[in-house]
């Protein structure tokens, strides 16, 4: 989006205050289903926050209690040293995004947007004028929402929630209902937007793909919990659990034991490492573009023999599905790319041999979660 000539009022910049959001053990049940249980999260001012998880999770409905549409049963969201889990929506200083744009099908796009703005009539006009060239609205002032695309009427939306320069913006799935190159390039804009102006974000999303590319720091929600907290890599590289590692992009599960020399084994490959004391059976875990399809057999170490049995043109890649020779039952989804030596080798019924570095391995001792 446009850099506007006018500086808007956003207040302060971010810093590096830790907890300038701080949500304090939320619970929420609706009737007997508990659907907030006891979160506790931290957001940064400036920070771009994206609460991820599966359908059903409460990511909305904590959302909704940030906002204040929803009351919670327990616990506290204070926001810049003040408690707002007590004051009403108007009082919370926030400006919010809907997946469903939620624009007033009777009024302009102008209109739309100063409908909060509480300015004399120059001066709403001008504000308008800016937030309208700042989401590249200009000249659609007069139009009607019916008359803009999806991706339009979502910048109205978004000019709309800017319009009072809150501190908090607040996104639910406001990309879902666009098509992909519209949302892929709104994503984009709107990450850019929200650096410039500093304004802390949260947005709810069920997109894996959306909420590693988009945000600073991803909270996964499962069942009414937070999984894990971290940054886009720590979440996809180190997950904490294996919901987390299932849920962030694609997971390769091995079962792996510990020999008699104490070492990590997976069928005839050694990770020359050992599970922590008193376990005696892991999972091992690592991501499809940490497997190594080999040009050539050398015995010994991470090496193993696997059969190819499908394959899956990605564009950058190709994505193949592995078995393992020695045991046909475990599966391996590997990525191989074209500059790499094993792509020509990913051709069904093929045997390849296939490595795996060590390092990239993760362990998930069984019975833990
Ligand atoms: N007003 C309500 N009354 C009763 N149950 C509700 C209400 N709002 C949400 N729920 C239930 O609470 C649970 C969590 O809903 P929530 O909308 O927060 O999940 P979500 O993770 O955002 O999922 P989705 O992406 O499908 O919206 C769901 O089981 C939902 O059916």
């Amino acid at each position: 989006m446009k850099q506007t000539d006018f500086p808007l009022s956003v207040p302060e910049l971010a810093s590096p205050q830790a907890d300038w959001l701080r949500i304090e053990g939320v619970s929420k049940r609706f009737g007997s289903t508990l659907v907030l249980d006891q979160i506790d999260l931290t957001v940064r001012r400036g920070e771009f926050l994206c609460l991820l998880g599966p359908s059903g999770c409460g990511k909305t409905t904590l959302l909704r209690v940030i906002a204040g549409l929803e009351a919670q049963d327990g616990g506290v969201v204070v926001m810049g040293g003040r408690d707002i889990g007590i004051l009403p929506p108007a009082k919370r200083d926030y400006g919010i995004v809907f997946q469903s744009y939620a624009l007033f099908p009777n009024l302009t796009v102008a209109e739309n947007v100063a409908y909060a703005l509480k300015l004399p009539r120059k001066e709403r006009s001008a504000r308008v004028a800016q937030l309208l060239q700042m989401v590249e609205l200009d000249g659609k002032q007069e139009h009607y929402p019916a008359q803009l695309s999806g991706g339009q009427q979502q910048r109205v939306a978004l000019a709309r929630a800017l319009a009072t320069s809150p501190s908090l913006l607040l996104l639910d799935e406001p990309l879902s209902a666009l098509d992909a190159r519209v949302r892929d390039n709104l994503r984009q804009e709107l990450r850019s937007l929200q650096r410039r102006l500093g304004i802390t974000a949260i947005m709810v999303t069920h997109d894996q793909e959306e909420a590693l590319a988009i945000a600073d720091t991803i909270a996964v929600m499962a069942h009414g919990r937070i999984e894990q907290v971290g940054t886009p890599e720590q979440i996809y590289r180190e997950p904490a659990t294996r919901f987390v590692a299932d849920f962030v992009g694609c997971a390769n599960w091995l079962p792996v034991h510990q020999n008699e020399a104490g070492l990590v084994t997976a069928g005839d490959m050694s990770f020359g490492l050992s599970l922590p004391v008193g376990a005696r059976a892991a999972t091992a875990f690592c991501r499809p573009e940490d497997i190594c399809v080999e040009p050539h057999w050398s015995a010994g170490g991470s090496m193993t023999m696997a059969i190819v049995e499908r394959v899956d043109f990605l564009g950058g890649v190709r994505r193949a599905v592995l078995t393992l020779a020695a045991e046909r039952h475990v599966e391996l989804t590997v990525d191989v790319a074209r500059n790499e030596p094993g792509y020509e080798l990913l051709v069904p019924g093929q045997r390849v041999p296939v490595s795996i570095a060590p390092h990239k391995v993760r362990y998930f001792v069984d019975g833990a979660a």
